[in-house]
């Protein structure tokens, strides 16, 4: 074909426009709230309070705008994915079998993960059909300090070395399977440690929300990935300054609250004057958050199906939803 011809040209075009926005749909604040079309509001000022995390200012104006244009995706994503396999079922002769649909939610520390995916897990589980929905953190895959620093990496607390992938991988690949109770362990916020027998019981969920740090990160050759499970994934994406002085406003909170029980690991921070907390706050966001995200976490906004952009406010100011 001559390179000059419209329609190649067109071609061209349209090939470099779908580069540049790497295959995502760009949406503003309210071309996206418009797609909530008639979802109904399942929800109270006074539950928004119980799911929403320390410091985090959401309110119901956020939870309509752009929480129930979620949900409604993905309720259709989810009946779509329920036709899907029962599709291959009956192409294969078998009888119907419920399969998992797992949603894998992924950002930084401190962006406000775990206010979306307890949001979500709520909105989903008052859906007509009222899903039994789960949500795990992949904190409790975390190696137990013990072991953290047995290997010497403490410091390192985070970062995808500091995971038991293998165990993670087993997990959801259990309830995918359709196993009637999975167990996960279960990690202290409070104790900044893995809690000694305790377990988080998983009871074969219609919907598993997966939510943590590193839960697009690739797996190794010849490896499964957590997110080779995933029905659709979500990143939850804001500017590296806006969440570094999210990080240490709420590292304040924190020092007024959480720090001051007796079994917090970081009570001698309740004690230190609001210049040395923030010194001390500043200094594990540079050392181990920042560094985490910019070296893994941010590396694997590509591979969401959707990213929430946030603007310095905490509202979502941008919807980037992938096409294909
Ligand atoms: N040291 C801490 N003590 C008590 N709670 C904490 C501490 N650090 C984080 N949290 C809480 O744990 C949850 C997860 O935090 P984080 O991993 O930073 O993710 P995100 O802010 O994206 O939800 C949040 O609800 C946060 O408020
Ligand atoms: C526990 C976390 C690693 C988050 O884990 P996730 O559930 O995202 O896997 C994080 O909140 C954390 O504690 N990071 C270590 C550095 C810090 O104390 O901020």
């Amino acid at each position: 074909m001559d390179a000059r011809d419209p329609i190649d040209v067109r071609y061209v075009i349209h090939r470099y426009a779908a580069q540049v926005n790497n295959g995502y749909v760009e949406l503003s604040r309210e071309q996206w709230s418009e797609l909530r079309k008639n979802t109904p509001l399942t929800l109270t000022a006074d539950e928004l309070e119980e799911l929403r995390g320390v410091d985090d200012p959401i309110d119901l104006t956020e939870v309509t705008d752009i929480y129930l244009p979620l949900a409604r995706l993905l309720n259709l994503h989810f009946t779509g994915s329920k036709q899907r396999s029962s599709v291959l079922r009956a192409f294969l002769g078998k009888s119907e079998r419920r399969v998992p649909y797992v949603l894998g939610l992924a950002g930084s520390v401190a962006v406000g993960k775990s206010t979306t995916a307890r949001l979500l897990h709520t909105l989903l589980a008052r859906w007509p059909e009222h899903p039994h929905v789960e949500l795990v953190t992949t904190d409790s895959f975390l190696y137990p300090n013990a072991v953290l620093e047995s290997k010497k990496i403490m410091h390192r607390k985070g970062f995808p070395e500091s995971y038991d992938r293998r165990a993670l991988v087993r997990f959801v690949a259990a309830v995918k399977a359709g196993t009637a109770e999975v167990c996960a362990p279960v990690y202290s916020h409070l104790e900044y440690d893995i809690v000694p027998g305790a377990a988080q019981v998983v009871k074969s969920p219609d919907i598993l929300i997966l939510e943590g740090l590193n839960v697009l990160q690739p797996a190794p050759p010849t490896s499964l990935a957590v997110n080779d499970y995933f029905d659709f994934s979500i990143y939850v994406d804001a500017k590296v300054e806006d969440i570094r002085s999210w990080y240490v406003e709420r590292f304040h909170k924190l020092r007024r609250t959480a720090f001051e029980d007796p079994k917090s690991y970081f009570r001698h921070i309740a004690a230190m004057s609001y210049d040395e907390a923030t010194k001390f706050a500043v200094n594990v966001w540079r050392d181990i958050n920042e560094r985490n995200l910019v070296e893994n976490i941010a590396p694997t906004r590509g591979r969401a199906d959707l990213v929430l952009k946030k603007g310095a406010d905490h509202s979502v100011q941008k919807v980037l939803l992938r096409q294909s």
